[in-house]
């Protein structure tokens, strides 16, 4: 059974304010496929915690059950904050609306009045580097334009967690890397805590302040890596050989926990 249980919006700004709470979290779905098995996982305020694991382990079904979109079948997945942003691989822009109208759309779902959705959409397209493309549609934007539209969606709702299922996974290299200094950048300023997914260990321990691998399925956490690296983060630290040891050790983590599947 989950128990989710948002607490008031606004209360306590404490660094160790906990915005998301696993435990023993369990997912088996109708037809039997066990997901999730044991999963105990802490999200805390000022914490960016990215999940690693191999494809089919569980990380997107982990995400739904944080956002209220599925329900796990034993154990309890807590909020504390109702505030959430949720960024999927996809931007879903919708296409026939200009980045404007597509950032405006939550807070309009929101039923936010005209003039505040747009002051808040105008602030949130300046945030992410699209001022200039507010009348554009989405058909002519990039891949990484299209994903900083759909985080300026979701950034108008200001969110307390931010959940990203593999934003960048679709991304060039140097596109992506330029986002996740975006989305640190982001991180420090508005100060919401991250659960972020992806594959790229690199990616993981870069934007990190703490990285969780997962096993194949059904998904199980084999091991958590503190990022000791200040943030926010100097991008010369991709160069560093204490970042390539931590991506050493991450990764063979990794190889470990899938090969015990
Ligand atoms: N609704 C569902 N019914 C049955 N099985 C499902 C359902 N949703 C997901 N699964 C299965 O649960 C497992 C975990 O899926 P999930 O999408 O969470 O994995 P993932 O780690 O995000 O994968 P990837 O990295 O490839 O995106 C997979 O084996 C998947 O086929």
């Amino acid at each position: 059974m989950t128990v989710t249980a948002p607490a008031p919006t606004g209360t306590g700004t404490s660094e160790n304010d906990v915005l998301l709470d696993f435990t023993n979290v369990e997912m088996t779905f109708p037809d039997g496929t066990i997901a999730l098995q044991g999963v105990d996982l802490v999200v805390k305020r000022g914490e960016f915690v990215t999940v690693v694991g191999p494809s089919g382990c569980g990380k997107s079904t982990l995400l739904r059950i944080a956002s209220g979109l599925e329900t796990a079948s034993q154990g309890t997945a807590e909020l504390g904050t109702a505030r959430i942003g949720y960024v999927f691989q996809d931007a879903t822009l919708l296409p026939w609306r200009n980045v404007t109208d597509n950032v405006e759309l939550l807070a309009e779902l929101h039923g936010e009045k005209k003039k505040a959705r747009a002051g808040k959409a105008k602030e949130a397209i300046d945030l992410v580097g699209l001022t200039g493309f507010e009348k554009h549609l989405p058909k002519a934007l990039s891949g990484g334009m299209k994903m900083r539209a759909s985080l300026a969606r979701s950034l108008t709702l200001d969110p307390e967690l931010f959940l990203f299922d593999e934003p960048f996974g679709a991304l060039d290299e140097i596109t992506r890397e330029r986002l996740n200094d975006e989305l640190i950048r982001l991180f420090n300023a508005k100060k919401f805590a991250g659960l972020f997914i992806t594959h790229s260990v690199s990616e993981a321990v870069y934007m990190s302040t703490k990285v969780v691998v997962m096993s194949g399925r059904p998904g199980r956490i084999v091991d958590t890596f503190d990022v000791p690296f200040p943030q926010p983060r100097d991008p010369e630290i991709r160069f560093t050989p204490e970042y390539a040891a931590l991506v050493g050790e991450v990764s063979h983590a990794l190889r470990k926990g899938h090969g015990n599947s």
